[in-house]
């Protein structure tokens, strides 16, 4: 596998989150990097996103949307056809590490693409209360690839 991606691949995965998907861009989900079998996605802090907790700290299940959506986008330029294929989520696993208190960062990599199941680990960095830059979650994601 070639580290190249197709010539604007990274614009099309923009263009699908900022003009097509409305969850994904209320998120305010940007790519930071895109390689042929990793990417690297960000959400912005923002306090709707938070727990009542003090200092605030970002619900789990906006780190486990941006590492599934992150997990099954890392797929996609594996699809034979990645532009009118599909990838849908089988499994997502998330183990929550420390409390995130800034923007999320999720990267992924594939670990397998085959022809009908594909498998990416992701690992979730953010802003830890004390103020640090660490992992606050880890995952692994089960995808079925749809060729065509
Ligand atoms: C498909 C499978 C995973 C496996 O079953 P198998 O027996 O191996 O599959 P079979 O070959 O029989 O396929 C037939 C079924 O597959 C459907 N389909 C076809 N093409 C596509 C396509 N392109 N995308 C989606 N589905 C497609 C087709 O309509 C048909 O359904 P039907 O039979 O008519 O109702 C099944 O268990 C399932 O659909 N689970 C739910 C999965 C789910 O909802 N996950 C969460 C959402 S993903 C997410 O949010 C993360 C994310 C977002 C954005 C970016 C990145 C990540």
């Amino acid at each position: 596998m070639t580290d190249e991606l197709p010539t604007g691949a990274r614009e099309m995965v923009e263009y699908y989150i900022e003009e097509e998907h409305g969850y994904l861009s209320w998120l305010g989900v940007s790519v930071e990097d895109f390689t042929k079998n990793s990417i690297t996605l960000a959400i912005p802090y923002d306090e709707k996103l938070t727990n009542t907790t003090d200092p605030p700290t970002i619900h789990g299940g906006i780190a486990a949307t941006l590492a599934d959506t992150a997990g099954g986008l890392a797929l996609r330029p594996s699809l034979a056809d990645p532009l009118n294929g599909g990838v849908a989520t089988i499994n997502l696993n998330i183990n929550y590490l420390r409390r995130a208190s800034g923007d999320l960062a999720a990267h992924a990599e594939v670990i397998r693409a085959g022809n009908s199941v594909g498998v990416s680990e992701i690992y979730v960095e953010s802003e830890t209360p004390d103020g640090e830059t660490q992992m606050v979650a880890a995952g692994m994601g089960a995808y079925r690839l749809f060729q065509d």
